[in-house]
């Protein structure tokens, strides 16, 4: 075995989740008026949590505290209901988790997505399997690129960093395994380009999930 755990992060990695991230960000932009992006800028929108979302695609960059709020809430009301309409794992991922589960590896997910849209989407699109945490962003604890997340799951798997595959497809994901002392895959198929991952210096570069488990296993 080349690894005893693995972290995935969710949203371009495990599920492609852009469009209805999109619809949602739309949905509540024409909720206040604002005009929409496209499909395709939410690629560099999303990864840094819901907050963040809302400070990308709003207008005023000055939007103040009480006023993001609101758009957070509304976009919160807005996903609840879609969250899963567009949204599907990428190919080849059921597979690559049945294989790594089968192999015996600890397998987690670490995501900036807030912590109930988390759960809600691992139970929803793997109901199947058993994953030793699933945390999305919770209230007290650092978004990544902070490794507190990511050591937080080493101790509950009971392993040592280096024993650990960090998998994901931004800078933000690198930062956070490499920061956490963790092995990081950066995958090809997600949100962001090859240059973004080496850039951050992603451990491996990997086109199929496949090649995930060839790696691990
Ligand atoms: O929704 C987000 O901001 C990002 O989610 P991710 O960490 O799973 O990519």
């Amino acid at each position: 075995m080349k690894c005893k755990g693995l972290i995935f992060d969710l949203d371009g990695t495990l599920l492609d989740t852009l469009e209805d991230l999109a619809i949602a960000g739309n949905a509540t932009l024409e909720h206040f008026g604002f005009p929409a992006h496209p499909v395709d800028a939410y690629r560099y929108f999303v990864g840094e949590g819901l907050k963040t979302l809302m400070q990308r695609i709003i207008p005023a960059a000055d939007a103040s505290d009480d006023q993001l709020l609101e758009y957070m809430n509304t976009f919160g009301k807005i996903y609840a209901k879609s969250w899963h309409v567009r949204s599907a794992p990428y190919k080849g991922i059921p597979e690559m988790i049945t294989a790594l589960s089968s192999a015996g590896l600890q397998l987690a997910v670490l995501s900036n997505k807030p912590h109930e849209f988390t759960k809600h989407c691992v139970e929803y699109f793997f109901p199947e399997h058993s994953f030793v945490c699933v945390f999305g962003q919770r209230e007290g604890v650092a978004k990544k690129p902070d490794p507190a997340g990511a050591i937080e799951i080493v101790e509950k798997m009971g392993l040592v960093a280096g024993e650990i595959l960090y998998v994901g497809d931004t800078a933000t994901d690198m930062q956070t395994g490499n920061s956490a002392g963790m092995r990081t895959i950066g995958v090809e198929w997600g949100f962001r380009d090859h240059a973004e991952l080496q850039n951050n210096n992603a451990w491996k570069i990997v086109s199929t999930p496949a090649e995930v488990v060839s790696y691990a296993v």
